[in-house]
């Protein structure tokens, strides 16, 4: 099965701040995988250069098995690949509805064509309610986002990920800012995501890495220096260094 994903000795460097170093893995169909590591590890940066915001300095990305480390995020998204942000990124004028149907409209094709779509937009509305019930907040359909709470922003922003129809879908810390009795919802959508999709989540929450990974990813410095269960993440000792700050340290008396 060829790989949904892959990252061939990525890095990328800021000026002289090198943040990703030589990073390679790969996703499958189907994979629920955190990416875990101290603050400032080079999480988001790579999720960055996965998606196309930003360029690496040097390496490869394949998505399918093609190389799209030069495409542009719109190409990137017409081939499958999806993110949600650490911080929110929904047109807060819109209403909560209207954000999802935009996204199920890009899926299809018709937002080149909105004034010759209007056949189609039954079905856009059928499908954009599907989904937010899908999450539990059907109720919000018709109210602008910039009225939302933070948790139910949150979960519009995986309703447009779900909504693209993604192949890989990478989620940037999607419980962040989500008051704790919210939490259980995010978990609960997450669950429910089509278990074909490979997902790639960026999560500090432990708890959460538990629940929803089959597998992790640990980057400390930039580099990755573990790959393995959650379970055993949590008993390697170069995993407990790095999250104890030592592992710096530990690198610079090498
Ligand atoms: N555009 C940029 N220009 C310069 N430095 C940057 C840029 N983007 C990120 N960095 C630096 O790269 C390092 C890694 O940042 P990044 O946001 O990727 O880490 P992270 O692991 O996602 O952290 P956190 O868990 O705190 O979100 C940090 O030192 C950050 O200041």
């Amino acid at each position: 099965m060829t790989d949904r994903l892959a990252l061939h000795g990525v890095f990328k460097s800021f000026g002289g701040l090198h943040v990703n170093s030589d990073v390679s893995f790969a996703l499958k169909a189907g994979d629920r995988v955190a990416l875990i590591g101290p603050n400032g590890a080079g999480k988001t940066t790579l999720v960055n250069i996965i998606s196309g915001d930003l360029r690496p300095t040097a390496g490869r990305v394949l998505f399918e098995g093609a190389d799209v480390t030069r495409l542009p995020i719109a190409e990137r998204s017409r081939r499958g690949l999806a993110r949600t942000f650490q911080i929110s990124r929904l047109f807060a004028s819109l209403t909560a509805g209207e954000n999802v149907s935009l996204a199920v409209m890009q899926r299809r094709g018709l937002t080149r064509r909105v004034l010759s779509a209007t056949a189609d937009m039954a079905d856009v509305h059928t499908e954009c309610i599907e989904l937010l019930e899908t999450l539990g907040i059907a109720d919000l359909a018709a109210l602008p986002v910039g009225q939302l709470a933070y948790g139910q922003q949150r979960l519009l922003e995986l309703a447009i990920g779900i909504a693209l129809k993604p192949k890989v879908l990478l989620l940037d810390e999607p419980a962040a800012g989500v008051p704790h009795e919210e939490t259980p919802k995010i978990l609960g959508a997450i669950d429910r995501l089509p278990p074909d999709i490979a997902v790639l989540m960026i999560e500090h929450d432990m708890d959460l890495v538990f629940r929803f990974a089959r597998r992790v990813l640990v980057l400390a410095g930039g580099r990755l220096i573990f790959e393995g269960t959650p379970a055993e993440a949590s008993l390697d000792e170069d995993v407990r260094r790095a999250y104890l700050g030592s592992y710096a340290d530990a690198r610079r008396t090498a």
